[in-house]
C-alpha cells in the first residue's frame, strides 16, 4: 500500500508520542498529526483471550466436549436433512473451525437436559450462528421452530442470511427472519432470527408461543426492555408448558412440547440470569478463533471525533490491508467524521489506497445499512462509521481494525414531575460489556486490532453492564402489550422491577388515550391500539382517523413519522436555503400537513420521473428520499394491517376538506403533547410542568399560535417540541378525557 506522506501535515514516524491537545469539532483545514501513544494490552487483557478451544460448566455434573455423549442423537425432523446435500463445503469447513464446534455435543446434551441454559462464549466463538443449527440438527426443535432473538434488525437479517447459506438453503426457507415491517419466512422455516420486539408482539396472538420449541435470547446482556419482557414471559410460559404431561390437564398447553430457553451473550452477569431462572445451568465456551490485539491511549481523548480521525489515518498510512470500523455515539458525529475523512482522503496521492466511507446508524433505511456488508472495490479501504447498531452479533466481512471512541447514546426517561416525562438520548461513556463487544467485531475472519480512544484505567473503571432499559425508559407500549396478555407490569416477575414513577406515567398516558379505564383495566379501544405496530399515541390517531373519515391521509403522515430517518434535510449552514426551497409545501397549520403536501408532491414526481430524477428533485427540495421511500413501504404494510382489522385504508382519499379531520385525529393521539402559548412566547405543557419552545426546524418556528400539539420533546440546551401543528382550542375540548374533566 502506498504511503501517504504527501498528505499535508501527516508524519509517518511510527513512535510519535505527543499529548492530545485538540478540542471541539474537527477543524477540516488543520494539519493532521499523529498524537496517540498506544499501549498494547492484548496479552493481559482479561476479556479478549487468545484461541483456547475449551468448554466448561461451573457444575460438577457438566461434561466437556471431549467426553462421549450419553444419549444418542434424536433423528432430525422433516425439513432439516434435505439441506445437507447442497451445503457449501467451504462454509462447512469454517463451521468446524469455530471454537464452539468442539463443544457441540456437550452443549446439545446440556440443553436437552435442562429447561433453561445460560451460555457464555467469547465474541466470534460461534454462539449465534451455530447453537440454533446444532439444536435443529440434533432434533431438539421437534416439530416446532427455534426463535433466536436479537436486539436489532440489522443483526437479525444478516444472521439469517449467513445461517441460511450455511444450511445451503435460500433465505426464508429453513432459515428466516422477522423484524418490524419486514419478514422472510415460510411454512418450512425452522430457525427464525427475530427482533426481541417481534417476539413480544407474537405473544399477543399466541401467549404460549406455541409455534416455538426453543427460544434463544441472544445478547441478553443488553437488557433491552423487550428482552426483559420476554425473559419474564418465558418463565411464565415454561411453568405452563414444562409440567409433566399428566399434570397438564386437558387445556391447549397439554398438546405443546416443553419449551427450551437458552440465554446467550459474551458479556453476561451469568449468575443473575441463572438465579432468576431457579439456578439454571451455566455453560462457558472458552476461546476465540482469531486473536484481537487491543490498544488503549495513554491519556484521555476529550475530542473523540478528532482522535478517531487521527487514528484512522494512522491505520490507513501504516497498517496492512483490512477495513476499519469506527464506533461513534450518533449520527451528527458520524456525519462530521465522514466529512473530515473525505477531506483528508482527497489529499491522498493518486497512487494511494482510496477510502470508501460507509455510515451506519439506525435512521438509515435497511437497504442502505446492508451496503456495509459489500466488499470495498479493489484498491480501496472500507471505513464504516457506526453507532452501537454494529456493536453486537454482526460479522462485517473485511473488518480488521476497530476504533472505539468509548461513547454511545443512551435513551433515558427525563421525569419533570411524577407521572410526566419523556425519553431523550444522552451521550455517555460506554460499559465494559460494550467495549468487549466492539473489540469483538474485529478478529472474525482473521486476527484483528482494536484501538480504544480511552485509557486502560478508564476501561477498568467502566461499569460492567448498562442499567436495564426497564429502569430508564418509557413503558407505555410495553404496559399496553402486557395488559393485552392479562398481565400487570407491577406484578410480573421481572429480573429488575421498573421504577414506580415510570409505571405511573405509562398508566396515565394509556388512560388519556382511552386504552385503559379508570380501574386500570384494558378497554376494547386499547386492544385495538395494540394490534397496530405503532406507538400507542400513533395507533390512537390511526383509529381516530377511521371515525373521522381521513385514514388515507393519516396513514401517510404516520408512515413518515414511523420511518427511521427524518424527512427534512436540515444542515446548520443551509437552513434558510432549505426553508426557501420547501416553502411551497408549507401548510399554515404546521408540520403534519406540510408532510402530507410533501408526500403528495413526491408521488406526483414519482409518477413521471426516473429514479435519478426523483433523487435530484429531493436533493433540490432538501428532502430525504430514503425517508420517503421507506415511508411508502411502511404505508403499504400499515394498509395491510388496516385491511386485516376490517378498516378501509382508503377512507378520505381524494375528498374535500382534509385539514380539520386530520388535525382532529392527531389531537386524539397526541393529546398528552399539547401546549398553550405563554405571554413570553414560550409554550407550557397542558399535562406537565415543562416550558417548551418550538424546534427551529419546524414550519411554525417563528409563529405564535395559541395551541400546539407535537410529536416529541427533545432536550438539548432547552426542551424543544418537534413535529408541531397549530390546532384550535375547541379540538382539545372535544377529547373525551377533557370532557370528563369539565363535565
Ligand atoms: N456473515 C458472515 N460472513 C463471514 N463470516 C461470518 C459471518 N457470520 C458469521 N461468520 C463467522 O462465524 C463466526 C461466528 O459468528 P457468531 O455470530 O456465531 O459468533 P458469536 O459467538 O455469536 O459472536 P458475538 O458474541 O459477537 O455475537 C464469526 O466470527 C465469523 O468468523
Amino acid at each position: 500500500m502506498a504511503k501517504i506522506a504527501a498528505l499535508k501535515g501527516i508524519s509517518n514516524s511510527p513512535h510519535h508520542r505527543r499529548r492530545h491537545s485538540s478540542h471541539g469539532t474537527p477543524q477540516h483545514n488543520r494539519p493532521l498529526k499523529r498524537e496517540h501513544a498506544w499501549q498494547d494490552v492484548s496479552d493481559d487483557d482479561m476479556e479478549v483471550k487468545r484461541s483456547k478451544k475449551h468448554l466448561s460448566t461451573p457444575s460438577k455434573s457438566g461434561r466437556n466436549s471431549d467426553q462421549p455423549r450419553k444419549k444418542p442423537r434424536l433423528s432430525a425432523p422433516a425439513g432439516t436433512s434435505h439441506a445437507s446435500s447442497s451445503k457449501d463445503p467451504s462454509l462447512q469447513k469454517q463451521r468446524k473451525e469455530l471454537p464452539i464446534y468442539t463443544g457441540k455435543d456437550a452443549i446439545v446434551d446440556i440443553i436437552r437436559q435442562n429447561d433453561v441454559t445460560v451460555l457464555i462464549g467469547e465474541t466470534g466463538s460461534g454462539k449465534t450462528t451455530q447453537v440454533p443449527q446444532y439444536l435443529l440438527e440434533a432434533g431438539l426443535a421437534g416439530s416446532g421452530m427455534i426463535a433466536v432473538t436479537q436486539p436489532r434488525k440489522v443483526a437479525a437479517t444478516s444472521l439469517a442470511s449467513r445461517v441460511a447459506a450455511e444450511q445451503g438453503t435460500s433465505l426464508g426457507a429453513v432459515v428466516g427472519y422477522s423484524v418490524r415491517f419486514d419478514e422472510a419466512s415460510s411454512a418450512d422455516t425452522r430457525i427464525k432470527y427475530v427482533t426481541d420486539g417481534m417476539l413480544v408482539r407474537e405473544l399477543l396472538g399466541d401467549p404460549l408461543l406455541s409455534r416455538y420449541s426453543v427460544v434463544v435470547v441472544d445478547e441478553a446482556h443488553e437488557r433491552t426492555l423487550r428482552t426483559d419482557l420476554l425473559i419474564a414471559n418465558l418463565k411464565t410460559i415454561q411453568k405452563i408448558r414444562n409440567v409433566p404431561t399428566d399434570a397438564k390437564g386437558k387445556g391447549s398447553a397439554a398438546k405443546l412440547m416443553p419449551l427450551k430457553v437458552v440465554i446467550m451473550s459474551a458479556t453476561l452477569e451469568a449468575e443473575k440470569f441463572s438465579k432468576f431462572y431457579n439456578k439454571a445451568k451455566i455453560v462457558y465456551v472458552k476461546g476465540r478463533q482469531h486473536p484481537v490485539t487491543i490498544y488503549h491511549t495513554s491519556t484521555g481523548q476529550p475530542d473523540y471525533v478528532d482522535a478517531a480521525l487521527r487514528t484512522f489515518f494512522q491505520i490507513h498510512t501504516d497498517k496492512p490491508k483490512g477495513d476499519v470500523l469506527i464506533f461513534l455515539p450518533g449520527q451528527e458525529d458520524i456525519e462530521s467524521l465522514d466529512k473530515s475523512i473525505q477531506l483528508y482522503a482527497n489529499q491522498l496521492p493518486k497512487d494511494a489506497c482510496g477510502v470508501l466511507i460507509c455510515p451506519m446508524y439506525a435512521a438509515l433505511p435497511p437497504s442502505q445499512q446492508a451496503k456495509i456488508f459489500s466488499p470495498a472495490p479493489s484498491g480501496m479501504r472500507k471505513c464504516i462509521l457506526a453507532t452501537n447498531i454494529a456493536e453486537t452479533s454482526i460479522t462485517i466481512p473485511g473488518i480488521k481494525y476497530v476504533i472505539d471512541t468509548g461513547k454511545c447514546k443512551e435513551k433515558r426517561y427525563v421525569a419533570r414531575q411524577a407521572g410526566t416525562g419523556f425519553d431523550t438520548l444522552l451521550t455517555r461513556d460506554i460499559t465494559q460489556s460494550s467495549a468487549v463487544q466492539r473489540a469483538g467485531r474485529a478478529g472474525r475472519e482473521g486476527s484483528g486490532f482494536c484501538f480504544r480512544l480511552y485509557t486502560e484505567d478508564a476501561f477498568r473503571n467502566m461499569p460492567l453492564t448498562a442499567e436495564p432499559e426497564i429502569r430508564r425508559c418509557t413503558l407505555t407500549s410495553s404496559l399496553l402489550q402486557l395488559k393485552c396478555l392479562g398481565q400487570d407490569l407491577e406484578e410480573l416477575d421481572f429480573m429488575d422491577k421498573p421504577d414506580e414513577e415510570t409505571v405511573v406515567s405509562a398508566l396515565k398516558t394509556l388512560f388519556l388515550l382511552g386504552a385503559l379505564d379508570n380501574r386500570k383495566a384494558l378497554t376494547p379501544l386499547g386492544r385495538q391500539m395494540a394490534a397496530f405496530p405503532l406507538e400507542p399515541p400513533l395507533a390512537r390517531t390511526l383509529i381516530a382517523s377511521t371515525e373521522l373519515g381521513c385514514t388515507s391521509d393519516v396513514l401517510t403522515i404516520l408512515s413518515v413519522l414511523s420511518a427511521s430517518s427524518h424527512l427534512f434535510v436540515d444542515t446548520h449552514d443551509a437552513r434558510d436555503v432549505a426553508a426557501d426551497a420547501r416553502r411551497k409545501f408549507r401548510h399554515p397549520a404546521g408540520d403534519h400537513l406540510t408532510v402530507l403536501n410533501v408526500v403528495r408532491a413526491y408521488e406526483d414526481v414519482t409518477a413521471g420521473e426516473s429514479k435519478a430524477g426523483r433523487r435530484e428533485w429531493c436533493r433540490r427540495m432538501f428532502l430525504n428520499e430514503r425517508c420517503l421511500s421507506e415511508a411508502a413501504n411502511i404505508r403499504a404494510q400499515l394498509r395491510d394491517v388496516c385491511a386485516h382489522m376490517g378498516v378501509d385504508p382508503r377512507t378520505g382519499a381524494g375528498s374535500g376538506d382534509r385539514e380539520v379531520p386530520v388535525l382532529k385525529a392527531l389531537v386524539r393521539g397526541l393529546v398528552q403533547n399539547t401546549a398553550f402559548l405563554q405571554p413570553d412566547g414560550s409554550y407550557k405543557q397542558v399535562m406537565g410542568p415543562s416550558i417548551v419552545k418550538i424546534h427551529p426546524s419546524s414550519s411554525l418556528a417563528d409563529k405564535k399560535v395559541p395551541v400546539i400539539i407535537y410529536d416529541e420533546l427533545i432536550y438539548t440546551t432547552q426542551v424543544y417540541a418537534r413535529g408541531v401543528s397549530a390546532v384550535p382550542r375547541s379540538f382539545i375540548a372535544e377529547v373525551p378525557v377533557f370532557q370528563q374533566r369539565t363535565g
